[in-house]
């Protein structure tokens, strides 16, 4: 591929340099990026955190692709993302990147299986049900593929996106509030869970929290403030990054 370059294999997974990203224009423009530059090794889990409004999720969504930014590049091994086409962008987009949303966004009507194989329908492929099934069960949802999301719990039905954002095994997982929406317990199982792909099978974790316990799990956190990295903390414990956050509210 011509926009591949040798780094490839031993390049950070993903990454952002002087990342601009601006809402609207002239003087009622927001600045939700303003330079934001940042390397997500292999095999590693961030937390990106910040108070509301910081830029968490313009900052996820321009890593992952699915916004692009104003200025600046996103690179996924060693491919700039950020200026591909459309058509190229969702092809890739679907090979090398996850993404879970706080609020699941599974479909209602249909099984858990079915909801797995969602994206590579729409892509146009035909389902591959031992992908699906491996994918259940490494979430530990083995057996339930026939079930619909409203017959599982907030916390299994978060595996279900899981599931549906690792089927393609992508390179980078995106998380945007995971735990958002569940209990303390649940959030946990869910945590593990991300953390055991990073541990196990070298998954590459990038996760917005506001929950300095989830942010924990990491092994590194960013922080944003009015879209700039303000600091970075390595190997995380719940109180460090309590104190943290409280400094930056002080
Ligand atoms: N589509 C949009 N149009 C205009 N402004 C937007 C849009 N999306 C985000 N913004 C603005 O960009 C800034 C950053 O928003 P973003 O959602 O990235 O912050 P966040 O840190 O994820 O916030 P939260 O923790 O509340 O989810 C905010 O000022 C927000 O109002």
């Amino acid at each position: 591929m011509a926009e591949m370059t040798k780094d490839f294999a031993t390049g950070p997974a993903a990454l952002a340099r002087d990342l601009h990203r601006d809402y609207g224009r002239g003087g009622a423009a927001v600045r939700a990026l303003r330079g934001v530059s940042v390397d997500f090794a292999p095999g590693t889990f961030t937390a990106v955190m910040g108070p509301s409004g910081s830029g968490k999720t313009t900052l996820l969504h321009c890593l992952a692709g699915i916004d692009r930014p104003t200025r600046g590049s996103v690179f996924w091994g060693g491919v700039e993302v950020s200026r591909l086409p459309e058509r190229r962008l969702a092809q890739l987009r679907r090979s090398r990147v996850g993404f879970v949303f706080q609020a699941f966004n599974l479909m209602p009507a249909m099984t858990v299986a079915q909801n797995v194989e969602l994206p590579g329908r729409l892509a146009g492929e035909r389902p591959d049900r031992e992908r699906v099934r491996e994918a259940l069960a490494r979430v530990g949802l083995a057996g339930r593929e026939r079930h619909r999301p409203g017959q599982l719990s907030g916390g299994q039905q978060q595996r279900v996106a899981i599931a549906r954002a690792l089927v393609c095994r992508p390179q980078v997982l995106f998380a945007d509030e995971p735990t958002g929406a569940l209990d303390r317990t649940t959030g946990h199982e869910v945590l593990d869970l991300l953390r055991s792909g990073v541990d196990q099978e070298g998954q590459t974790c990038v996760m917005v929290t506001h929950d300095p316990v989830a942010a924990a799990y990491a092994d590194r956190v960013l922080l944003l403030a009015d879209g700039v990295l303000v600091e970075e903390l390595s190997r995380p414990t719940a109180a460090r990054v309590g104190e943290l956050l409280s400094r930056m509210g002080g």
